[in-house]
């Protein structure tokens, strides 16, 4: 009989300490792993990993090919960690939030290779969406700051929770800080392609994002999401000498990078990682508006009201003093969001900016997302492998990877 458990997480939770006591094999409520063999399906693994390769120049889970395992998509990372730990024959596999960052395909693939591993390896599920649990056997807990309650079934944690009902009447901050800009146009892709070492990914995008649009991106891990999307933001010179405008300028002409920057939002939960400094999450929020770690500059007293008002939104407002290095995760996630948010930039790209929040948060955000769109002065693009199901994005474009590289298809 295997021994699975399930733990069910929320912002307010420490999650990460709690997965380096498993780690390090220091926590006293799980001293049976002691002597065990135990192996971690999770974000901060894929990471030790890459870290690995690039100052050791070790390979381990990605031997078999020559790609680097830090150029792969998210998913494929996860998907190859996955398969390395299968090899490995764990007696214990410690996943957490697995489903993050793979397409829907594979999420079901996942859940049933996890029920048919569950009858020979024991499973510790962390997860922060109700939706993850998996139908088999197991010890349920809640983790709440670093304490753990346990729960005599799932019935018993879900009777426990508040019922989690849309926001729909959120009222966002005023925007003060409407850009000057006439065109309608914000971004055009004509026929763009890219191919890394001769493998083509992205085969001849057309896509045009305009004022207030509110697009949901989607498509299969691999297809070329973030890769499209760092055109945009800067990360990816692969846009130099195509038919790509930024704001009416021809990529590579005109704006400076920080120019095009002043007019764009941006958060994908791994940014979270790079952002070490010791400030207040209300300083965090503040930067926003002049995309600096910190404050270099004092900010004006109408910038801090404003950042006030979404961290009182974010229902953070009692934390607006904490260090950002002394939050959870999931509570330095909201505050990321935030400072994407703050300035109600022209063009807002969200990358699976809900991997990892709590229900509670995610649906809150959701809400927000709703609201900012319906305004009609932020254009939103959205990427999701989950289906949020009150997300209501007006149109859908779908990157179809084909031996070619991903072809656009406008779904909606
Ligand atoms: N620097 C690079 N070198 C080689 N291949 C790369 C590089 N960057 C991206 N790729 C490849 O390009 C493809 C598209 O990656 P991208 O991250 O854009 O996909 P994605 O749609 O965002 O995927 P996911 O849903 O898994 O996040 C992947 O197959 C990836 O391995």
């Amino acid at each position: 009989m295997q021994h699975h458990i399930t733990i069910f997480t929320s912002n307010q939770s420490n999650t990460k300490l709690f997965i380096d006591s498993l780690s390090k094999k220091n926590n006293a409520d799980f001293n049976f792993l002691s002597n065990k063999k135990v192996l971690f399906f999770s974000i901060a693994e894929i990471h030790k990993f890459i870290k690995e390769e690039e100052i050791h120049d070790i390979k381990t889970i990605t031997k078999h090919t020559k790609q680097s395992l830090k150029s792969m998509s998210s998913g494929e990372q996860k998907k190859a960690l996955l398969n390395y730990i299968l090899t490995q024959k764990p007696e214990y596999i410690v996943l957490d939030n697995p489903y993050d960052n793979l397409d829907i395909a594979y999420q079901t693939i996942l859940k049933k290779l996890l029920i048919d591993i569950s009858k020979n390896v024991n499973l510790i599920l962390i997860i922060s969406r109700q939706e993850d649990v998996l139908p088999v056997k197991s010890n349920i807990y809640k983790l709440h700051k670093n304490r753990l309650t346990a729960y005599s079934s799932l019935q018993a944690y879900k009777a426990s929770r508040q019922k989690n009902t849309p926001l729909k009447t959120l009222t966002i901050p005023k925007n003060n800080n409407v850009v000057n800009y006439k065109d309608n146009e914000l971004i055009r892709f004509k026929n763009v392609s890219v191919a890394y070492n001769n493998k083509q990914i992205l085969n001849n995008i057309s896509w045009s994002i305009c004022k207030g649009d509110f697009w949901q991106l989607i498509g299969k891990n691999g297809s070329g999401k973030t890769t499209l999307l760092s055109m945009i933001t800067g990360e990816n010179s692969k846009g130099y000498g195509q038919e790509l405008y930024l704001f009416g300028n021809k990529k590579g002409t005109g704006e400076s990078i920080w120019d095009i920057k002043k007019k764009i939002g941006y958060f994908t939960p791994s940014l979270v990682d790079s952002f070490k400094g010791n400030h207040s999450l209300l300083h965090m929020v503040i930067g926003g508006f002049t995309d600096a770690i910190g404050l270099y500059t004092k900010p004006t007293e109408t910038q801090k009201s404003e950042a006030e008002k979404w961290l009182k939104i974010a229902q953070l407002s009692t934390l607006k003093n904490k260090l950002f290095n002394e939050a959870t995760v999931g509570q330095q996630r909201l505050a990321m969001l935030l400072r994407a948010i703050v300035k109600q930039p022209l063009l807002l790209i969200l990358d699976e900016p809900t991997a990892g929040l709590d229900d509670e948060s995610a649906t809150l955000f959701i809400s927000l997302v709703n609201q900012i769109a319906s305004n009609k002065q932020t254009a939103i693009v959205f990427v999701s492998h989950r289906k949020e199901p009150n997300l209501e994005p007006r149109s859908i474009l779908e990157l179809q990877i084909t031996p070619n590289g991903s072809n656009a298809k406008r779904l909606k």
